[in-house]
């Protein structure tokens, strides 16, 4: 049995904390707000997030980080990502030295450009063998009922990314080992605004031939700018690429997706965000994506187009407008 230590109770820090107590470890997962920390040990439920699922006993809630982080040889951060940076400055120091450290989160950091576990090693001094990122087709409302799923554990070491994925299979969790740390995720930030713009379609009420459009072509341009931050092309035909794709801009359940769909219908930036309770990384990472492409001379059209429509107040029938009259190209180029 592993020590482990997850930080942060929303969605999926709630469903992967059942994801490794169900395969044996003893988890402990730290709440911002004592009270929810309190009615999930009273309850077993996490009402804000999960409020089906009865949690087992070997997960116990805490908001003291400091004793979620007790002899813990796993440390998993699932937080917002953009509040990772500052919210480390507090946790750092109680990430024990051999612990692995894990990146459920998808999204890129604002103004600096960072990858989630180039801010982990930036903001809290772990060596980069340390973190470990799993990145998947996982709604976190489906793990949550049990459904088979399979993710990527991506590390540089072998021997971290061998321990995480020991410690989270389960019969309805299967964890595939990867070492491509940047393609997995740039995949996991880049779906998000892929998503957005698939809802946005969706909610203008175009069909499957514009969704499947969407999908490959957002494809395109995740593996353009991956590849050009040195990430193996093959990483985006994997689970954590298109795998998650298709989970995410054709769910229902991705806030991604269901963020796009308010702005499709018609609904203001302002009404949607206000109607969004869960963080829809996409709606910062769009602009954070666009930097870090801009910056490497990489074309990624359909990102810049939903950051035109939530940064910049473009309507939606304005950018399919935009998208659709590109100059031709070769698909491959
Ligand atoms: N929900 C899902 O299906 C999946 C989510 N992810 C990723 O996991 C990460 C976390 O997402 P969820 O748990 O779904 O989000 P959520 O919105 O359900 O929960 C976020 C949690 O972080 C807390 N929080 C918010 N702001 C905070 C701050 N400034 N400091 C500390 N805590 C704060 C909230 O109270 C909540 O407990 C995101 O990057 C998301 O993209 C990845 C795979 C699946
Ligand atoms: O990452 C996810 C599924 O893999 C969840 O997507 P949303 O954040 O859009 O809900």
């Amino acid at each position: 049995m592993t020590r482990v230590a997850v930080l942060g109770s929303g969605s999926w820090g709630t469903a992967f904390s059942l994801v490794m107590a169900e395969a044996g470890q003893d988890v402990m997962l730290w709440a911002r707000r004592p009270e929810l920390a309190a009615a999930i040990n009273a309850d077993r439920v996490n009402v804000d997030y999960l409020p089906d699922l009865v949690l087992p006993q070997n997960i116990r809630a805490t908001s003291d980080v400091a004793e979620a982080t007790d002899g813990a040889q796993i440390v998993v951060l699932a937080v917002p990502s953009q509040s990772l940076r500052e919210n480390l400055g507090r946790w750092g120091d109680h990430i024990g030295e051999d612990a692995a450290v894990v990146s459920l989160m998808k999204g890129i950091e604002l103004d600096t450009g960072k990858r989630m576990s180039e801010v982990i090693t930036d903001a809290a001094g772990i060596d980069p063998a340390r973190v470990v990122v799993v990145s998947g087709p996982n709604l976190a409302k489906e793990v949550a009922q049990r459904q088979p799923a399979a993710s990527v554990v991506a590390s540089t070491s072998p021997r971290m990314r061998a321990r995480v994925a020991e410690a989270c299979a389960t019969p309805y969790f299967r964890p595939y080992l990867g070492g491509d740390v940047i393609g997995t995720e740039i995949a996991g930030a880049t779906k998000n605004v892929i998503a957005l713009a698939c809802g946005m379609a969706s909610g203008m009420g175009m069909g499957d031939n514009t969704l499947a459009s969407l999908i490959t072509r957002g494809l395109a341009e995740t593996a353009r700018l991956g590849t050009a931050l040195g990430a193996d092309p093959q990483t985006f035909l994997g689970l954590a690429g298109v795998g998650d794709l298709m989970a995410t801009c054709a769910s229902p359940l991705s806030r991604n997706r269901t963020f796009g769909y308010a702005l499709g219908q018609g609904k203001t930036l302002q009404e949607t965000i206000a109607a969004t309770k869960q963080v829809a990384e996409g709606v910062k990472s769009c602009k954070s994506i666009l930097d870090l492409a801009l910056s490497l001379d990489v074309e990624v059209p359909i990102v810049e187009n939903v950051e035109a429509v939530v940064y910049e107040g473009r309507s939606t029938r304005e950018v399919v407008a935009a998208l659709m009259s590109r100059a031709r190209k070769l698909e491959t180029s």
